[in-house]
């Protein structure tokens, strides 16, 4: 089996541990373009040694974002300051990701500090869309206007720009984001999705929306670099999404073409009460997921330590350890783990300008 510090190849890109920085909402853009701080927020990050550091959920559309500082890539305009970005992360060593995400009926929303809550026009914020006019609840309590079948199609092609313009700006990893309660995981789950037409109902009018969209940005991006997917493979409650289908939906994504899933879950409903707490808890269903497709396999969720990560890797529940808050918490997680595993790629984790200096 394999270590957490071995290489993980993946079509042609090559990353240089199994390490991955999640994508992380920083909500510190100015109209979707990323500013001085995701340099330096990402920059740390690959200059601390993950194999793969993956850009926040950036919006296909302005009506895409979560918040008004969310990130963007709706046009053209956009592509030079990302491609600053990743053009850094690649020179330290690291593959530069994307998240690409369109947020539904979560959209026009206070950034996270200052509570999260739907916002009016008054504030900035904007008229939302949803597979039906269904609100999640709680502080989002704004009804979102039901799509279109005009909608959907204005919305797969806005995926697909988003991912020539995440290629044009020099990215070579793209996750699409199929999960937490956003506009794909709301065609998917029955408690957001009440269609009467061919994208709500069975499963497989549910997925539709996913499968389109999934082939349509696989067609543009290309064949030999990694195309992921992050999917919330359950919702928690009953009459919600189950992690049975979600073996099913992940298994036609993979003969569609899909790379690596990245197992999340949730965020669809308000109600908490049965969401595990321990760490790692995603873990063993990503091992499930891992052996039942056969499927290159990520996860997150509470994964903080370098043991329990690399037993993880040894056990082969994962490829890679995806990291988020931990990340926030020590951009140098990956240098710090080979220390306390006494992996002897400490020093190579390092930048020229710091290693045998520390
Ligand atoms: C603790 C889980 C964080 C959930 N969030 C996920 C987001 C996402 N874009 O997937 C943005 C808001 C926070």
């Amino acid at each position: 089996s394999h270590s957490m510090f071995d290489n993980y190849p993946l079509k042609d890109v090559t990353l240089r541990n199994r390490i991955a920085v999640s994508p992380m909402c920083m909500y510190s853009s100015e109209d979707g373009f990323p500013t001085d701080w995701h340099l330096v927020h990402l920059g740390s990050r690959a200059v601390g040694g993950a194999g793969l550091v993956i850009m926040e959920a950036t919006a296909v559309s302005p009506d895409g974002r979560i918040s008004p500082g969310d990130s963007g890539i709706y046009t053209d305009a956009h592509v030079e300051p990302f491609a600053r970005i990743a053009d850094f992360m690649k020179q330290q060593g690291a593959v530069p990701g994307i998240q690409i995400a369109h947020a539904g009926r979560k959209a026009s929303a206070q950034k996270s500090w200052e509570g999260g809550a739907h916002i009016g026009a008054s504030e900035g914020g904007w008229e939302t869309i949803a597979p039906s006019a269904i609100c999640f609840g709680d502080k989002l309590d704004k009804v979102p206007a039901a799509m279109t079948l005009d909608d959907i199609a204005r919305v797969k092609a806005d995926f697909v720009a988003a991912a020539q313009r995440s290629l044009a700006a020099g990215f070579q990893w793209l996750q699409v984001h199929f999960a937490h309660g956003y506009l794909a995981h709301e065609f998917y789950s029955p408690l957001s999705n009440q269609r009467t037409d061919q994208y709500g109902g069975s499963f497989d009018n549910r997925i539709r929306f996913l499968m389109e969209t999934f082939a349509a940005v696989r067609e543009v991006w290309p064949e030999r670099l990694p195309i992921t997917v992050r999917l919330s493979v359950t919702d928690w409650v009953d009459g919600g999404v189950t992690l049975e289908e979600s073996i099913d939906l992940i298994g036609r994504l993979k003969s569609a073409g899909l790379d690596m899933i990245d197992v999340s879950h949730g965020m669809n409903t308000p109600d908490i009460a049965n969401i595990p707490s321990e760490p790692g808890f995603m873990i063993p269903y990503a091992g499930r997921i891992r052996r039942e497709v056969d499927i290159p396999t990520t996860a997150s969720w509470l994964i903080t330590q370098a043991e329990q990560a690399e037993a993880a890797i040894q056990r082969e529940q994962l490829d890679v350890v995806t990291l988020a808050r931990e990340m926030l918490r020590d951009p140098y997680w990956p240098y710090h783990a080979a220390e306390e595993l006494g992996v002897d790629v400490a020093q190579d984790l390092l930048p020229i300008q710091y290693a045998r200096a520390v």
